[in-house]
């Protein structure tokens, strides 16, 4: 019986050393050197993490950063994954600014099951041909005609902002929540061409399905017990990720087949002659563009069109929402920026509320420009951008070994000392190029990333900014209600949130 129980043992004893010595020993010897937080076997540093709220985990990552990262990386075991969070600008450079490292890392699983191999997660070959053809769906020709819906949606948005403005009382509200149904109506229409009118319906089905999923995904980054595939298959969760899902694949692919039966009837008012034509016509989608568009001479499928409309869908909305919501927190806590923009806003767009924002006008906004920028840099709507290391490689003199995830944030970098002077504080001149003595290196800002991989959406996202950010301006004096002197306890999600809602009043501007 002894001798039974000894060579079992024995045996497992025997495998684990062996798995130890084929996968683990290389990984442990070649990263001996970068700093790392007290770790334990096994477990890693998963360890220090168990039990933590959302929020407490940023802080706990920057303290280690400062206190055991050695030349800006440090490495983190969670169980048998190795992650290394880079911070020194030459590594982000060659991380970034090369198709070297075009792997997503695991953290953007979770998005696979709506995005399918959209443009954000796929990879290679099959990356490197949507990105060639929808770079054109971006081109300023496109981008000019969205600026009528960006207006109208953000009329809209107005409008139910003064019902909130009439019923405030002295908590004021949470303004996140309606500037997030504009940016959802804005990107459906502009994404698909057609509305859905969250601003007006919150309660669609579409809407509950992208509320089900946003949900989903901060329950699976943050809960241990949903992070396995085998096990949260199992859970209530994983069903109403299901369900969501049916919902929001089936509406993008009835709009697809709408619209493929639309552009084939003869004198299809969005059908483009050739491709120098591409927004020449009023009402281009980005589906329209899509569909239009060849891979090795063969049109896209459905199921190619849907995994980028998608894409659009999701990286669209919530992170210039978030954009939306922490630009007004700045310049409510900063009064004089506030007034700054206002003057400029009346200097260019005239004393007339009614008159409609229009890219030439939006573009010629450039405080407001400035203080975008900064409150990316303060608030970056993506707080942390992840590579897959595919095969061994070297990034100046550190080995980094295959299968590592490297993780670089925004956000930590935004906020370091020695690359922004007085970090915590909301200082839009900084990036006035002109007149300020900061040198920018541009791989210490990177809210839409850097190099080929980098936001296809920038210019889209800002001219959406300003257009929301007028509108509610010429009309609103914005306040921000609560304690001004702590700042807001920050949530690392796929998209930065806060772990409260921000509230705000809003006051009748006099012009
Ligand atoms: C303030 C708003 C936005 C911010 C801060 C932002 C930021 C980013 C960042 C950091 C990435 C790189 C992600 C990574 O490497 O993992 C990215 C990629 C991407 N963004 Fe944005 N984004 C914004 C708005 C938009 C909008 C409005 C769209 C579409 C209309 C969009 C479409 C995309 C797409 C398709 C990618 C993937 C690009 C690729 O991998 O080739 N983004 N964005």
């Amino acid at each position: 019986m002894f001798l039974v129980l000894g060579l079992i043992l024995a045996s497992a004893l025997f495998v684990g050393l062996l798995i130890y010595q084929l996968k683990f020993k290389h990984l442990i010897e070649v990263t001996r050197d970068f700093g790392s937080a007290p770790t334990l076997p096994v477990v890693g540093h998963g360890y220090h993490f168990v039990g933590k709220e959302p929020h407490e985990l940023i802080i706990k990552v920057r303290g280690f950063m400062e206190t055991y990262g050695k030349d800006y990386t440090l490495k983190v075991w969670l169980g048998p994954e190795l992650n290394l969070l880079m911070g020194n600008l030459k590594d982000v450079e060659v991380v970034l600014g090369t198709l070297r490292f075009n792997d997503k890392a695991g953290e953007y699983k979770a998005l696979e099951p709506w995005l399918k191999e959209g443009l954000l997660i796929s990879r290679g070959r099959k990356w490197h041909k949507r990105r060639k053809i929808i770079t054109p769906a971006f081109h300023f020709k496109i981008l000019y005609q969205f600026v009528d819906i960006f207006e109208r949606e953000s009329r809209v948005l107005l409008k139910n902002l003064e019902r909130e403005r009439e019923q405030q009382d002295q908590g004021g509200f949470n303004l996140y929540d309606w500037i997030n149904l504009c940016t959802m109506d804005t990107i459906c229409e502009t994404a698909m061409g057609v509305s859905i009118n969250a601003q007006t319906n919150k309660d669609s089905d579409y809407i509950r399905a992208v509320k089900t999923i946003s949900m989903v995904l901060h329950k699976r980054m943050f809960n241990i017990f949903y992070r396995f595939d085998l096990t949260y298959m199992l859970t209530p969760l994983a069903r109403a990720e299901r369900r969501a899902l049916k919902v929001l694949h089936s509406f993008t692919e009835k709009i697809i087949v709408q619209r493929r039966q639309e552009l084939l009837r003869p004198n299809s008012s969005t059908q483009s002659s050739d491709d120098t034509d591409v927004g020449a016509k009023r009402k281009m989608a980005f589906l329209d563009i899509l569909l239009q568009s060849k891979i090795d001479d063969k049109p896209l499928t459905n199921a190619d069109i849907r995994e980028e409309v998608d894409t659009f869908m999701f990286e669209g909305h919530d992170t210039t929402s978030s954009a939306i919501m922490f630009f007004f927190y700045n310049i409510a806590l900063y009064p004089e920026c506030q007034r700054k923009c206002v003057e400029e806003i009346i200097s260019v767009l005239g004393n007339d509320r009614e008159t409609p924002v229009t890219y030439d006008l939006l573009n010629n906004l450039h405080y407001m420009d400035l203080c975008i920028k900064e409150t990316l840099r303060m608030y970056p709507s993506v707080p942390l951008l992840g590579r897959k290391v595919v095969q061994e490689c070297e990034i100046n003199g550190k080995i980094i070994p295959a299968g590592t995830n490297i993780g670089i944030s925004p956000l930590l970098l935004g906020r370091r000392e020695d690359l922004f002077s007085e970090p915590n504080t909301f200082k839009p001149e900084r990036f006035d190029v002109v007149t300020s003595a900061e040198k920018l290196n541009p791989y210490a800002y990177i809210p839409f990333s850097a190099g080929p991989r980098n936001c296809i959406g920038q210019k889209f996202a800002v001219l959406e900014i300003k257009a929301i950010a007028a509108n509610v301006l010429r009309h609103y004096e914005v306040e921000f209600v609560g304690n001004a002197e702590e700042p807001p306890v920050l949530i690392a999600e796929l998209i930065l949130r806060t772990k409260d809602p921000l509230m705000f009043k809003l006051k009748q501007r006099m012009l």
